[in-house]
């Protein structure tokens, strides 16, 4: 759960159900929310902000303690909006004349704005927009460091992401990357594996910027290591697939997901969609992995592989046509910064969406409270399907 305004004096980051004995540490957090910051094509507050990461609860000496995970990001932007975004009344006089507090009446096609004003109804689209900024993805980043450790300390998962295009980009083709290229991955301005597919991706958010205009772009997320029989086919609920993307396509401007190769699959024949078994000396090989490791719900022990679309920011600076609620009459959408490009970021979101979503499934199946009783319970599964089928 994560709580906050964009304009507020902190984010909070709320997380349950967590077992004991998971290393954590403060720096680990501001690690990846400096991922998250990064990125060619962020927007001026990217410079100017910074995220002040404190833990409330839950973790004692750099360790997780069993009990809910509490974190504050806090904005070193708070004094310009503390009577702006004031949690308790404001003497009218106190705000007359602050620009940062005229009423945003212009709704930008694309972005909360428009609907959330009717839906809760408010003159301004301020209340609307605080909470709908991808600012809160810093919590959601935060609350996914602690199910990224879990993962990779008790289960030996590991995530990676890399954007495979940039919108009209020529999209990256090559081989997927491992946990090992995440450094290099983060090196690139783009968040690219490929300098070729970086170079065009660079060349579109220059052109983009040039005439005032956004982009959206392609996502690709990669667990390794992860277990067979994650997840189940018993429900559409409980099925993995289902989870992912749901926990995916909630992150601020996803449009898309696929699964595996998805899309594409749906243009083969099965007999070049689906991933041959073979036997080998260690259990069952595979060798390709189009279904993204996931199959019948369950993943089924190669590697998770999930891609997203995200749609092109919203505030366009060329500003899109919209309608004044106050008026009626013809307007131009609001816009007085923004990112040209988030694709980048929404890399390293969608790498703790995927961690949230494998801790989660991962507690249900080997449950346990301490990372010792998780682990242990991990290894009597695992003994049991390492013997299947016997070996030729
Ligand atoms: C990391 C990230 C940064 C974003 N930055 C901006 C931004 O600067 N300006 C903007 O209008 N939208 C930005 N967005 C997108 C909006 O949050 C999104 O368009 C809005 O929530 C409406 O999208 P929806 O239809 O998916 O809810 C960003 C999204 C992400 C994931
Ligand atoms: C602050 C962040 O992203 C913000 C997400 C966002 C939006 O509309 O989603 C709009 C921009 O904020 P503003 O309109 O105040 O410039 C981004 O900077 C962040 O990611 O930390």
């Amino acid at each position: 759960m994560t709580a906050g305004e964009s304009h507020g004096p902190a984010l909070v980051a709320l997380v349950e159900g967590m077992v004991a004995g998971v290393e954590i540490t403060t720096a680990d957090i501001a690690e990846q929310l400096a991922r998250r910051r990064l990125g060619y094509g962020r927007g001026a507050r990217m410079k100017f902000e910074a995220d002040e990461v404190t833990v409330i609860g839950g973790v004692r000496h750099g360790k997780t303690l069993g009990g809910p995970i509490a974190v504050e990001i806090g904005n070193t932007e708070w004094p310009k909006w503390e009577k702006v975004m004031a949690a308790d009344p404001v003497d009218e006089d106190e705000l007359a004349g602050s620009a940062r507090n005229a009423a945003l009446t212009r709704p930008r096609p694309g972005h909360a704005d428009y609907s959330g004003m009717l839906k809760y109804g408010f003159d301004d689209a301020r209340p609307i927009l605080e909470r709908a900024s991808a600012r809160e993805t810093a919590a959601r980043v935060t609350a996914g460091t602690v199910a990224r450790n879990f993962l990779k300390q008790v289960l030996g998962i590991e995530i990676v992401s890399h954007i495979v295009s940039i919108g009209d980009s020529d999209p990256y083709t090559g081989p997927a990357p491992r946990p090992s290229d995440l450094e290099a991955i983060d090196a690139s301005p783009v968040r690219a594996f490929g300098k070729d597919a970086e170079a065009s991706m660079i060349e579109e958010i220059e052109a983009a910027k040039r005439d005032g205009d956004t982009l959206g772009g392609v996502v690709e997320v990669i667990a390794t290591g992860v277990p067979v029989g994650l997840g189940s086919h018993v429900s559409g609920e409980a099925r993995l697939d289902s989870r992912l993307a749901a926990a995916l396509m909630g992150i601020q401007a996803i449009k898309g997901v696929e699964v595996g190769d998805g899309f594409e699959t749906a243009r083969r024949r099965g007999s070049q969609a689906h991933d041959e078994m073979v036997p080998g000396a260690d259990g069952v090989l595979r060798s390709t992995n189009r279904a993204g490791g996931l199959e019948g719900g369950m993943t089924n022990g190669e590697d998770v592989r999930v891609r997203i679309a995200m749609k092109p920011i919203s505030t366009v600076p060329r500003a899109l046509a919209t309608v004044d609620m106050t008026t009626g009459e013809p307007a131009s959408a609001i816009h007085q910064r923004s990112d040209v490009c988030a694709v980048p970021a929404a890399g390293v979101v969608a790498e703790a969406m995927v961690a949230l979503v494998l801790a989660q499934v991962a507690l249900e199946k080997f449950g346990g409270d301490s990372v010792g009783e998780t682990g242990s319970n991990l290894r009597g599964y695992l003994d049991a399907v390492e013997a299947r089928p016997p070996r030729p």
